[in-house]
């Protein structure tokens, strides 16, 4: 390859992290030095806006619509996310199709005065702006307060220092590829805490047809990641992924088999529906959209009507 590869990330140290790893597996795979990539930093909406809930300001395409357009233009020629930050529908043109090997998927609890959420004293705050975090906390204890806390990581791990709230729920995956795996505190069970689709994988966007780029990509593709990824997604995208609706799912994959298990919560955390799906990991997204299927049936229409 004669020119460099241009490789699109927002600019926040998560994300740089993540573009730094791509790169890293891209030079490793392909015998390639540093000078054959430039990491491009770019400013998403999601970024900038820090006042609201993203929930409230338009939801998960925030953090990926600048970032597409400088790939659509060719400023970019690959784009590294945070495969849970991804809407499930994208641009035109556009495919994510890459997944490195995922990370932990659990989620983490930093705790400032106790170490797990079960020891917190009754009334304490734990911060957290996701609204399944939220939800999920308000099912194991209702009696803790749940606080607004957005920003990046070291944002959170920050307000947290200042006494803006005993405790806060972080994704293991970023904790550890930013290096700070040592505030982690206690790590949330799959089953009583299940992550959110796409967590702890790093997803690469790119242009589809763009053979030079897809066959660089296949070599640092991951399989099994790839396949959990499409059940989740795929779970994902048949509820709708309706920003008020907490929805958590998690797909391991075994050899040929992939086990899946998915949770549709209301964000008061007094509702919630489960579904546990096995199959082949060949048949990921149907196994996604059957369990999305009948997810829905347990819960019944009006179930994600309600919090609008
Ligand atoms: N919404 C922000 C975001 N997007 C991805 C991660 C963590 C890394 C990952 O899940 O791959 C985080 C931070 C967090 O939830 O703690």
């Amino acid at each position: 390859m004669q020119t460099t590869l241009k490789i699109g990330t927002r600019g926040s140290p998560l994300a740089l992290a993540q573009a730094h790893e791509t790169r890293a597996r891209l030079m490793k795979a392909h015998g390639l030095s540093e000078q054959s990539f430039e990491v491009v930093p770019i400013s998403t909406s999601g970024d900038r806006i820090q006042d609201r809930p993203l929930s409230e300001a338009g939801g998960k395409g925030l953090f990926t619509k600048e970032i597409e357009e400088a790939l659509l233009d060719g400023r970019i020629d690959i784009a590294v996310h945070s495969s849970k930050d991804m809407p499930t529908v994208l641009p035109d043109g556009l495919e994510l199709a890459t997944f490195l090997p995922r990370e932990d998927a659990r989620d983490a609890f930093i705790g400032k005065t106790a170490k797990r959420i079960a020891d917190l004293p009754h009334g304490a705050r734990v911060g957290s702006s996701s609204l399944r975090r939220q939800a999920l906390i308000r099912r194991w204890r209702p009696d803790v307060e749940v606080v607004m806390f957005r920003g990046n990581v070291q944002t959170r791990l920050r307000k947290l220092d200042e006494g803006v709230a005993e405790g806060t729920i972080l994704a293991c995956a970023g904790l550890r590829r930013l290096g700070l795996e040592s505030v982690i505190t206690d790590l949330m069970p799959l089953d009583v805490f299940p992550p959110a689709p796409g967590q702890g994988a790093i997803g690469i966007e790119s242009r589809i047809g763009d053979r030079e780029v897809e066959k660089m990509l296949a070599a640092i593709h991951d399989a099994p990641t790839g396949q959990a990824l499409a059940c989740e997604r795929a779970f994902l995208a048949a509820l709708d992924g309706s920003c008020r609706t907490p929805i958590a799912g998690h797909a391991t994959i075994s050899g040929e088999k992939l086990s899946f298990a998915g949770l549709i919560i209301s964000p008061d955390g007094t509702e919630s529906h489960e579904i546990k799906l096995d199959g082949r990991a060949d048949e990921a997204a149907a196994i996604g959209a059957e369990a999305a299927r009948a997810v829905r049936a347990k819960a019944g229409a009006k179930f994600f009507d309600g919090w609008a």
